[in-house]
């Protein structure tokens, strides 16, 4: 099967981006986790495949697979490049889409000046929404990690999420710790485990580590998380510039059942063809 493609980022957050309109797209979740090597293979952090919807008033669905192959619920970096993607491939000229992913639809708009911005929905915080084993609703449980008490909040943005303030990101052990908070028993469809060191009410720094794909260099989803927990917290206000190693994102929550806004950069690298 040969595979037309592109190789996009968001903030360095990579991804290969494959049209499942207009081609027959049968991977496993082997081939998928073969091209995601980044020795012997294209190499990306995440996959994505845009697919036509058959819902009325959706135009798109997108399905996300980590480089193991997993398929997982969200990107928020990913539906960034996914509208850039539709747009550029010719699929379609709207602006502002309507694309439904394994957790409810989202909605990109294309901005003027290059940047795309998400609705990616209202967070959740119930623990089977997460799925996050707690005796209850309390947004920070504390979680043992390697003999270490960590305060932690979990947040669904679709997929899950579980994030610590820092004192720095820089020193902390986010190789160690994440890999540990990702496969804590009591988050059965593991986490991702994000890294924040508030730097002000409205500013923030932040590393992840994500599930399957170890840490990033930026996670979109992770962003909205950390300023989700960050806003229940009570320590940032509802608009925050999110420094990741990749990059800048803008996350903005208006509380409660608002959804999450997400600005930032889609980039496409190259193209090519791929025989699988
Ligand atoms: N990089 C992404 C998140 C990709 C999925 C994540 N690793 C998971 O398993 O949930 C983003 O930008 O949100």
């Amino acid at each position: 099967m040969k595979l037309n493609f592109s190789k996009m980022h968001g903030l360095g957050n990579d991804f290969m981006v494959i049209d499942g309109v207009r081609q027959t797209v049968a991977l496993s979740h082997q081939q998928i986790a073969q091209l995601g090597h980044r020795q012997f293979g294209i190499g990306f952090d995440q996959l994505l495949l845009v697919e036509a919807s058959t819902t009325p008033g959706i135009d798109f669905r997108y399905r996300i697979f980590n480089c193991d192959g997993s398929e997982v619920e969200q990107c928020g970096n990913g539906s960034r490049c996914f509208a850039r993607f539709v747009v550029e491939q010719g699929l379609t000229d709207k602006t502002e889409i309507a694309v439904e992913t394994a957790k409810g639809v989202i909605y990109p708009r294309l901005e003027l000046d290059g940047n795309v911005t998400v609705n990616m929905g209202t967070p959740r915080f119930a623990p089977e929404d997460i799925p996050f084993i707690a005796p209850n609703e309390a947004m920070i449980d504390p979680l043992i990690v390697d003999g270490q008490v960590y305060d932690i909040s979990v947040v669904s943005m679709g997929n899950p999420h579980a994030v610590q303030v820092v004192e720095s990101v820089d020193t902390a052990p986010v190789a160690l710790h994440g890999a540990l908070i990702e496969n804590h028993p009591r988050f059965p469809q593991k986490v991702n485990a994000g890294f924040m060191q508030i730097l002000s009410r409205n500013e923030i720094r932040l590393r992840v580590f994500e599930r399957a794909a170890g840490e990033t260099l930026a996670c979109g989803t992770g962003a909205c998380a950390a300023v989700v927990a960050g806003i229940r917290r009570g320590l940032l206000d509802a608009t925050v510039i999110v420094h990741t190693r990749g990059g800048d994102l803008t996350i903005s929550w208006a509380g409660d059942t608002h959804p999450v806004l997400m600005t930032g950069p889609a980039v496409t690298v190259f193209a090519g063809t791929i025989e699988v």
